[in-house]
């Protein structure tokens, strides 16, 4: 199945500036991408990226520097998705996805949500041609308004690796813990470790 990953170069991660300077945040935002494209091809999936500027990375993709909604919504009218060629759309951010996790998305639905965590909309499979996007906010409410507005069937995939996606700082620290991939190496490479002195585990960086 082809999955689309909508992916802003320039300025990414934006709520992570307290932590990690501008450069960092490009370059963990890359790191972040290698691990969405890494477990959506190992689960089966063609990846074409969606990025605001070209990637020089081996994987097919669309240049578009419009906004996130828009851009999507031309991209799955371009790639026409239907029940025979369902077409994905999964977040840059999701650095914790798994093979495992993502094959769910797969299963039977005209439109297939994996929720984010604060109301955001991080996966989904459409198999609906009518169906139209409309991130930010609270999306997950919005696609199930979408969906029900051109009469599409509805499943849900509970999963708390898709629904984790990397936005505040407290988000790496599930990243720490959970991740398996180059976004983890990448925050130990710069330092950055668990700081589980007091209550909730937290995140301290050394020099
Ligand atoms: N193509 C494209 N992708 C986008 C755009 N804005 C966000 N994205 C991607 O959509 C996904 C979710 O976006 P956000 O969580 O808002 O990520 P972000 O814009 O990098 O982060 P913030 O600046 O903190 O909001 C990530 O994969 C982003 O790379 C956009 O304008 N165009
Ligand atoms: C794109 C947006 O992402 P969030 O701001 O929730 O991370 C959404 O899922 O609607």
């Amino acid at each position: 199945m082809r999955a689309i990953v909508p992916f802003a170069a320039e300025r990414p991660k934006t709520r992570l500036a307290d932590v990690l300077t501008a450069s960092e945040r490009r370059s963990f935002a890359d790191a972040m991408l290698s691990d969405v494209l890494d477990a959506l091809r190992a689960a089966d999936f063609s990846p074409h990226l969606l990025a605001t500027e070209r990637q020089d990375r081996d994987v097919a993709q669309t240049v578009d520097d419009r906004p996130l909604t828009e851009a999507v919504n031309d991209a799955l009218r371009e790639h026409g998705a239907s029940d025979d060629e369902p077409v994905a759309v999964v977040m840059a951010d999701l650095a914790l996805a798994t093979p495992a996790a993502l094959s769910r998305l797969t299963a039977g639905g005209d439109v297939v949500i994996a929720p984010g965590r604060g109301g955001g909309t991080n996966a989904l499979v459409v198999r609906h041609p009518e169906f139209r996007v409309d991130y930010h906010g609270a999306s997950y409410l919005d696609h199930l308004r979408a969906a029900r507005d051109v009469g599409a069937s509805v499943r849900e995939v509970d999963s708390w690796r898709l629904a984790t996606d990397v936005d505040e700082p407290e988000d790496l620290v599930e990243v720490l813990l959970h991740g398996e991939g180059a976004s983890r190496d990448w925050l130990v490479d710069a330092g950055f470790e668990l700081d589980t002195s007091d209550g909730r585990v937290g995140l301290t960086r050394s020099e």
